[in-house]
């Protein structure tokens, strides 16, 4: 299974300090040489982490493909057509988020998004659909004409940490999922249901199928033996890690556990 290791949370870690470093430049080396498959970088209309100048010295001096996340807005989707990265994951953002909260609302009859689209395939970028995983999106997404989709695990990822990790004893915890254990487990399994289902559908209508978002090395496992999924996009959980272990070896041991 390939991993986009995400690494705008170097530069959310620049950004609280307004300095110069850490530099997420500084890890596409790293990166490589620990077995990443892919970067990927997500340059907000705020610029709350990754900033022009990081995007363009990334995407050009990057040996592994570039995946650049933005929102579907003139001004992005320009900037991604300058860039050229080699693929464009479009995303949903509101300002007041801490993070991406959901996947995209794909209908179809969009024509923003089906101009977005067709402007970044012109420009021989390949373009993906970050969406929740539900068969409307799924089937919308096919009808745009896209190569790949990247369902959001968000919902699993949250649901997870309130059932196997002390989440919901802290100032962070979720309240809607403040729940009955076995509430939580039958609603973790439905997450993985239709994430096993829709990724199959989706290779079947010839879509790629990537996963990410709050994946880690505890919850990922049963996300890496979904067989039609063939990338994972990891950011936070890799860079929290790896002010333990040291983004080489953080890498390294995600890398290890997508093995199938
Ligand atoms: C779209 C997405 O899921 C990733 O970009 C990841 O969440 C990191 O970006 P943010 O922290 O800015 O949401
Ligand atoms: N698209 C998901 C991504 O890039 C990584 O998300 P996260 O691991 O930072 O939550």
């Amino acid at each position: 299974m390939l991993l986009g290791v995400n690494i705008d949370h170097i530069a959310v870690l620049r950004e609280a300090r307004r300095v110069g470093d850490p530099d997420p430049l500084d890890a596409l080396g790293i990166c490589k040489r620990a077995g990443a498959d892919q970067i990927t970088i997500h340059l907000r209309e705020d610029r709350r982490h990754i900033q022009d100048a990081d995007a363009q010295h990334i995407i050009d001096l990057s040996a592994l493909p570039v995946n650049l996340e933005c929102a579907i807005a003139p001004e992005m989707i320009d900037i991604a057509c300058k860039l050229k990265p080699h693929r464009v994951t479009l995303v949903p953002e509101k300002r007041e988020e801490v993070t991406t909260e959901g996947g995209l609302a794909v209908t179809g009859d969009q024509p923003k998004l089906a101009e977005a689209i067709s402007r970044l395939q012109e420009h021989e970028i390949e373009v993906s659909l970050f969406i929740d995983p539900t068969s409307e999106a799924l089937k919308a997404s096919k009808t745009l004409g896209v190569e790949w989709i990247e369902f959001h695990t968000g919902k699993y990822a949250n649901i997870y940490a309130m059932l196997y990790t002390n989440l919901a004893k802290t100032h962070h915890t979720i309240p809607e999922l403040e729940l009955p254990r076995n509430e939580l487990k039958k609603m973790l399994e439905e997450e993985l249901y239709e994430l096993r289902v829709l990724s199959k559908e989706a290779k079947e209508i010839g879509l790629k199928v990537a996963a990410g978002h709050g994946l880690n090395m505890q919850n990922v496992s049963a996300i890496v033996e979904i067989e039609h999924i063939e990338e994972l996009n990891i950011g936070q959980s890799i860079i929290a890690r790896s002010i333990y272990t040291g983004l080489e070896q953080a890498i390294i041991d995600m890398k290890h556990k997508l093995i199938r």
